[in-house]
């Protein structure tokens, strides 16, 4: 936090960005102002925006999804153009950047699934700019990001020919980084300073998680300093797998039919020595000072509630005072906290609103 030197964004960061136009997103109707009125544009988005490691040609998966709230631009902004720098009256704004899960191999569920959670958000953030409170914390939102990032093969979907489909443990976390590497550059130093909260569903939640350790744990190569991720504020898991090693050794009651499946995904995603696995969790459970907010519905029927209590102890056993875990609660089935996205997004509100100190 005290260095704010960062990587300049490049020419290709540019033309990227620029490749992708900005489309108006509106909102439900409101009905009150008559027809002109009755669809108001509540933010922007860029979808799929090209942002692979710079070395590399960009592979189908390697992009991100982009929203700004509405008040960011009275009109829809040029593809070009970047967020801009809040006012300082306005707040510097907080950015959430949403990881979708699916297993590290679902070809159906992509940086697109935040589209509910994002609607939510977008909508709630009008809703509360057009009321004045001097007292509460400022709950703006500066922008939204949700990441794809390449997949590991998935035996009912096969795809041998498409490279972005072969991703094996760490590349996944490889995608994730330069993806906030990507926002890093081209986004205003105020995003930054001011640090970010980074969430995740299902295996997105491990990723999150992953994400904002040292990248040597991974036996990621070490990166420029400059083009390092920031200290986030926050990371908010959503039914998110912490202990596969711990689930395959001894599945929960109710879960024991899904041991087939999960020794499924975890060979797919980590490859077959088991030692991996448990490395694997063992070195995700020590993070920066960092809030960590663990939220696990009770009726999910594929993520037991056991997950979410694993990581919570580990993290306040082994957190040494710079974690500070909180719990949420959620309802409903593994994806209906995306599918629906209401929840999620009070859930991220509240985060934004109260959990930055
Ligand atoms: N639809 C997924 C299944 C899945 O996503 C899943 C199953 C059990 C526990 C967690 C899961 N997802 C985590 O990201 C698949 O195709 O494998």
């Amino acid at each position: 936090m005290q260095d704010h030197s960062k990587e300049p964004a490049t020419p290709a960061d540019w033309s990227a960005w620029a490749t992708v136009p900005w489309t108006p997103l509106t909102g439900p109707a409101t009905g009150t102002d008559g027809a002109a009125n009755s669809n108001p544009i509540i933010g922007y988005h860029k979808a799929s925006v090209p942002c692979a490691p710079r070395s590399n040609p960009p592979l189908a998966l390697q992009t991100l999804d982009v929203w700004l709230p509405a008040s960011a631009s009275p009109t829809t902004p040029d593809a070009s153009t970047l967020p801009q720098p809040s006012s300082a009256a306005a707040g510097p704004g907080t950015w959430i950047i949403y990881i979708h899960g699916g297993a590290w191999r679902d070809p159906a569920i992509t940086a697109s699934s935040f589209t509910p959670a994002a609607t939510a958000l977008l909508q709630s953030q009008l809703t509360n700019t057009n009321k004045t409170s001097t007292t509460s914390p400022d709950p703006r939102l500066a922008g939204l990001a949700s990441l794809n990032y390449r997949l590991s093969p998935h035996p009912a979907h096969p795809a041998p020919a498409d490279p972005a489909r072969q991703a094996r443990h760490p590349d996944h976390i490889a995608d994730i980084r330069a993806a906030l590497a990507f926002l890093h550059r081209l986004l205003p130093a105020s995003a930054h300073e001011h640090s970010y909260i980074l969430a995740g569903h299902s295996c997105g939640a491990t990723l999150a998680f992953q994400a904002v350790m040292a990248p040597s744990r991974w036996g990621l190569s070490p990166t420029d300093p400059r083009s390092e991720p920031p200290a986030v504020a926050a990371v908010v898991g959503f039914n998110g797998l912490y202990d596969l090693a711990g689930f395959l050794a001894a599945p929960p009651a109710g879960y024991a039919h899904l041991a087939g499946p999960y020794a499924e995904f975890t060979r797919g995603a980590f490859g077959g020595d088991e030692r991996v696995w448990r490395a694997e969790d063992k070195k995700k459970k020590r993070t920066r000072k960092v809030l960590a907010v663990l939220v696990q519905s009770r009726e999910d029927t594929l993520v037991p509630y056991a997950q979410l209590e694993g990581l919570r102890g580990v993290l306040e056993r082994e957190g040494g005072g710079a974690v500070e875990v909180r719990v949420m609660e959620a309802g409903g089935d593994h994806d209906d906290i995306w599918k629906d996205g209401r929840r999620m997004a009070e859930v991220l509100a509240e985060v934004v609103a109260g959990g930055l100190a």
